[in-house]
């Protein structure tokens, strides 16, 4: 496979306000958040139900426009681009794990990973090799990984989940609760693995959580309230 070389400087948030229509006035989701995370760091957002923790991923993720600022992914300001270029974007740099699992049930734990190779044309068996190889490195190894979603624990969905959002070696990688189906033990794992992801790929790395428990393996801490970052 050739590898897109790729000038990573990380992601970029500078002054994102983001309202909802809230009747007849406007709710302020994120208020004026800047926030920088660089390549190799891990960062979590904690606050709790409300504050605009999953508004500000959407946000990262250039899935909302903001009403104002900039959201700037390896310094591409995703607001100047056409929704041509910006869906480019998110495929070619940033790498997005949902809260709820949207794999497909249909399909083994490799082609779930496989199916993204297919859009983007490249060699077959290269990206199966990689594809093997990636979720062995998230911990699914051998029939494991010719299992379908519904034979395997929320845990290992979730481990399909952050191979597949590795795939496309993302610059940025944003996690929204990843634990939150899981106990306290499982959940601890799976913040290592993304702290060891973010150190081995390089990846600048945003987790979204309520749960502070799971605080102690990241590089820093974002406390949201209220839409603002503290
Ligand atoms: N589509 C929407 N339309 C209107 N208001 C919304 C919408 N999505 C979220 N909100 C509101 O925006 C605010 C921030 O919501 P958000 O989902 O970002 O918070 P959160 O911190 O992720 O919450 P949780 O931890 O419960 O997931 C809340 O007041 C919420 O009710």
């Amino acid at each position: 496979m050739t590898a897109v070389l790729k000038t990573r400087t990380g992601l970029a948030l500078r002054e994102v306000t983001l309202t909802y229509p809230d009747g007849e006035s406007r709710l302020t989701a994120l208020d004026r958040v800047t926030l920088e995370v660089a390549p190799g760091e891990f960062a979590a957002v904690a606050g709790p139900s409300g504050s605009g923790k999953s508004s500000l991923l959407a946000v990262a993720a250039t899935l909302l426009r903001p009403d104002s600022g900039q959201v700037l992914i390896d310094g591409q300001d995703a607001g100047e681009l056409s929704d041509g270029a910006r869906t480019a974007l998110r495929r070619e740099r940033l790498g997005i794990v949902f809260q709820q699992s949207n794999l497909l049930a249909s399909l083994t734990a490799v082609e779930q990973l496989l199916v993204l190779e297919s859009v983007r044309g490249g060699k077959p068996r290269a990206a199966r090799e990689r594809a093997e190889e990636l979720l062995a490195s998230v911990g699914l190894d051998g029939a494991k990984q010719r299992r379908r979603p519904h034979q395997l624990s929320g845990g290992e969905r979730q481990r399909v989940n952050i191979a597949r959002a590795l795939f496309g070696r993302p610059s940025v990688l944003l996690v929204d609760e990843p634990t939150s189906a899981l106990d306290h033990e499982r959940g601890a794992q799976i913040v290592e693995l993304l702290a060891e992801i973010t150190r081995t790929h390089g990846t600048a790395t945003v987790m979204v959580t309520h749960d502070r428990d799971l605080l102690g393996r990241v590089d820093r801490v974002l406390a949201m309230h209220d839409g603002r970052l503290a």
